[in-house]
């Protein structure tokens, strides 16, 4: 679904990212791990289109992404919850959730069905419909930004860090949403630096380590593994 080929990104002169090849499968569960630093946003905002890549490619079901911008890969199917969330402090949750669903129109799912779906996976967003985007905490404006991306209606949906920075007891609610999304059979990359923090149905691992693939295997060779166990915390 998703093919990442030896792709390498460069900010201001800065080699950030080298020779990254990676793939997600439909409906798979993928994570990306690696300490603060390693590059896990700038390989997800790479993929949305957000920077350009130096070289490699990026094929999504078979067609290259290069050059598009960030919208036309939306378009495409590929959903995005960024680290910081960035909910609009000045929409309600109900316009932020609605917000872009007319940039990518379905016959097949009218845009209130999806909606609805984003609803279903965050229950507790329907209490706050109302309430302004500034009035949210941490954990609210992560389920107000992950519910967002649903809304489009994304076959690979790329989630930075979906705990980073919330209050424990919200982890849960964040943990069973991610859950139903994968039950829906939509695919996830999902970066993260807290080893704890993997859901333990993830199909693969990717370790990042700065700029450079260094592991690729399952949850539990990934925890064996002496390399993995120096650069992703939580590990026991
Ligand atoms: N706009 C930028 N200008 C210069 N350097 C940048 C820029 N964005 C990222 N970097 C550098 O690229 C490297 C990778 O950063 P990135 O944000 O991708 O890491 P990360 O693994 O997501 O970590 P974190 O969780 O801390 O965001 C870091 O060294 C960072 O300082």
């Amino acid at each position: 679904m998703l093919s990442v080929d030896r792709l390498s990104v460069d900010i201001a002169g800065t080699s950030i990212l080298r020779d990254i090849s990676l793939d997600v499968a439909a409906g798979e569960i993928v994570c990306l791990v690696g300490r603060n630093g390693a590059g896990k946003t700038t390989l997800l905002r790479t993929l949305m289109g957000q920077l350009a890549p130096r070289a490699g490619v990026v094929l999504w079901r078979g067609k290259a992404l290069a050059g598009l911008p960030p919208h036309e890969v939306a378009r495409r199917g590929i959903g995005f919850s960024p680290e910081e969330s960035e909910v609009f402090a000045s929409l309600s949750v109900a316009q932020n959730i609605a917000f872009g669903t007319w940039t990518r129109p379905s016959r097949e799912r009218p845009a209130a069905d999806r909606i609805a779906f984003a609803y279903e996976v965050f229950p507790k967003l329907v209490t706050y419909m109302a309430r302004g985007g500034a009035e949210l905490s941490g954990g609210e404006r992560k389920m107000v930004s992950i519910a967002r991306a649903l809304a489009l209606d994304p076959d690979l949906l790329l989630l930075d860090e979906p705990f980073e920075g919330l209050s424990p007891a919200i982890i849960p609610t964040i943990a069973a949403g991610i859950a139903s999304i994968r039950a829906s059979g939509r695919a996830i990359l999902m970066a993260e630096s807290n080893v704890q923090h993997i859901p333990h149905y993830v199909s693969l691992i990717y370790v990042i380590e700065r700029g450079e693939i260094v592991f690729r295997g399952s949850l539990a060779a990934a925890r064996a593994d002496p390399l993995v166990r120096q650069v992703a915390s939580g590990l026991a």
